[in-house]
C-alpha cells in the first residue's frame, strides 16, 4: 500500500461544481478518491456550503470563473489530472437566449478542451445528456434503448443542439495530444433526467401543486416512459469514470456511457409523485384531464406571452412545446455498458433513492413552512 503522500497525489477540477449535479459530484469525489490531493471547484456562482469543505485532509479551492473565458478556465486547469466538465446553462424553459446557451454550452466546453491540451491535462469527463440522443422533433419514442440502438437524434431546440456538438467536440478530441506529448482521453456521460437532492424542478413543481391545493393535473399519460436517474448514482458514475478512464484509456476513450440505475420506467409525472405523494401532493386524474391539442395550444400560449412579456419580465412556465413533446414522448433507457467497461453499479438502490429525495423535500417543505 502506497504511503499516504504518495496515495493522495491527484489534482481534479470540477467546473459546474456548485451546480445541482456538481455538488453531488464534489462531494463523492470527497467521499470516495483516496487518491485526491486537491479538488478545484470552478464556478460562475460559488455556493457558502463549499467554506465547509475545507475542514477536511483534501486541499479544497474555490474559483469563481466563466467557461467562456479561455483564460479563466486555462488558470484552473493548469495542473489538474483530471477534469470533469458539468458546467452548462440547463434551459429548455426560454430564460436564456439561444446564443448564450451556444455561448456556454459549446464554446465553454471548447475552452475546457484547449485548456487540457494548451496545460497537458490529460482526462476528461464530460457531462453530457440523453438530449443528445432525444427525444427528436419527430418524437420518436426510444423504448429501453442503449448506447447503440439507432435512432434519428434530430435536433432544433437550443440546448439539445448545444449538447450534442459539444458532446461531439469532446470525442473528437479524444487522442489529441496534450502538452508534454500524452494523449487526451476523454469521454461523455449522457444522464437521463436526473432528480434527487437539490433538484430545483422538482422542487418548482412541489410549489406549483401546493399553490393548486395540494393537487396537480394529469397532462401526459401514463404510458409515457421517461427515464430518470438519482443524482447521487450519476455522481458516483463521474467519479468512477474519472478513476477508470485512467487505467483503460484505449478501452474508455472516446466513448459514451448512459447514466442509469434501478430507478422505475414510469412516466414524468407519475414518477415526481414517488416523492410528491409522501409530501402531500396529489396527482387528479387517470388518464390527461385535458385533450393534447388543447395543451399544444396553451403550451404554445405560454410560449407567445414569454415573447410579448420578455421586455418587461421573464415568463419561464413549465409547459411549453418543448417541455411537453419531451414529457409526452416516451424515452428510457435499458444498458449495462458502464458496467461492462468500467464495472459501474448504482451506489444507491432506488429505495435509498427515493427515500433520500423525500427527506429532502420534506425538510424543504418544513423550512418553507
Ligand atoms: N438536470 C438534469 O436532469 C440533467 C443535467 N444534465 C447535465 O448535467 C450538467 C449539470 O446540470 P445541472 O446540475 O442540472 O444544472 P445546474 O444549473 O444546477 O448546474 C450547472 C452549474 O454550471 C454553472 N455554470 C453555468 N454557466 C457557467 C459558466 N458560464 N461558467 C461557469 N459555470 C457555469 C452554474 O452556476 C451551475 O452551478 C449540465 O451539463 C447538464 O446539461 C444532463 C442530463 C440531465
Ligand atoms: C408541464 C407538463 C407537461 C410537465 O410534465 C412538464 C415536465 C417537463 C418540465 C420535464 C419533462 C422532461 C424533462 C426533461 C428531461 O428529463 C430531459 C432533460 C435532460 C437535461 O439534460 C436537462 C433537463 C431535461 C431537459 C428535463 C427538463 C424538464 C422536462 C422537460
Amino acid at each position: 500500500m502506497a504511503d499516504s503522500a504518495q496515495a493522495q497525489k491527484l489534482v481534479y477540477l470540477v467546473t459546474g461544481g456548485c451546480g445541482f449535479l456538481g455538488e453531488h459530484v464534489v462531494r463523492m469525489l470527497l467521499q470516495q478518491e483516496p487518491r485526491l490531493r486537491e479538488l478545484r471547484i470552478f464556478d460562475l456562482h460559488l455556493g457558502p456550503w463549499l467554506e465547509e469543505l475545507k475542514t477536511g485532509p483534501v486541499q479544497v479551492t474555490a474559483i469563481q470563473g466563466d467557461v467562456t473565458q479561455a483564460h479563466e478556465v486555462a488558470a484552473a486547469v493548469a495542473g489538474a489530472h483530471v477534469v470533469i466538465h458539468t458546467a452548462g446553462l440547463v434551459d429548455v424553459f426560454g430564460r436564456a437566449s439561444p446564443e448564450t446557451i451556444h455561448e456556454v454550452n459549446v464554446q465553454g466546453t471548447k475552452n475546457v478542451i484547449e485548456a487540457c491540451v494548451q496545460t497537458g491535462t490529460q482526462f476528461l469527463v464530460y457531462t453530457s445528456s440523453m438530449e443528445v440522443v432525444g427525444p427528436n422533433i419527430k418524437g420518436h419514442p426510444f423504448y429501453r434503448g442503449n448506447e447503440d440502438t439507432p435512432y434519428e437524434a434530430v435536433h432544433r431546440h437550443p440546448y439539445p443542439s448545444s449538447k450534442a456538438r459539444a458532446e461531439q467536440l469532446v470525442l473528437e478530441a479524444n487522442g489529441r495530444k496534450v502538452r508534454g506529448g500524452l494523449p487526451l482521453v476523454t469521454c461523455a456521460l449522457r444522464p437521463t433526467g436526473i432528480y434527487g437532492e437539490g433538484h430545483q424542478i422538482m422542487r418548482d413543481i412541489y410549489y406549483q401543486g401546493l399553490r393548486l391545493g395540494g393537487r396537480l393535473f394529469r397532462a401526459i399519460p401514463a404510458s409515457v416512459e421517461h427515464g430518470r436517474v438519482y443524482v447521487g448514482n450519476v455522481a458516483w458514475m463521474h467519479v468512477l469514470v474519472a478513476r477508470e478512464l485512467q487505467q483503460r484509456p484505449a478501452l474508455m476513450g472516446g466513448q459514451v456511457y448512459f447514466c442509469y440505475d434501478k430507478s422505475p420506467y414510469k412516466s414524468y409525472e407519475d414518477f415526481n409523485m414517488e416523492f410528491l405523494g409522501p409530501c402531500g401532493l396529489r396527482l387528479v386524474g387517470t388518464r390527461p384531464l385535458l385533450p393534447y391539442w388543447l395543451l399544444m395550444f396553451l403550451a404554445a400560449l405560454n410560449a407567445l406571452l414569454q415573447w410579448l412579456l420578455r421586455p418587461l419580465l421573464l415568463y419561464a412556465p413549465l409547459l411549453n412545446p418543448y417541455t411537453l413533446a419531451m414529457a409526452n414522448t416516451t424515452f428510457t433507457v435499458s444498458t449495462n455498458k458502464a458496467q461492462r467497461h468500467f464495472g459501474y453499479e448504482p451506489l444507491f438502490s432506488w429505495e435509498e433513492s427515493r427515500t433520500r429525495t423525500i427527506r429532502w423535500m420534506q425538510a424543504m417543505d418544513s423550512s418553507a413552512q
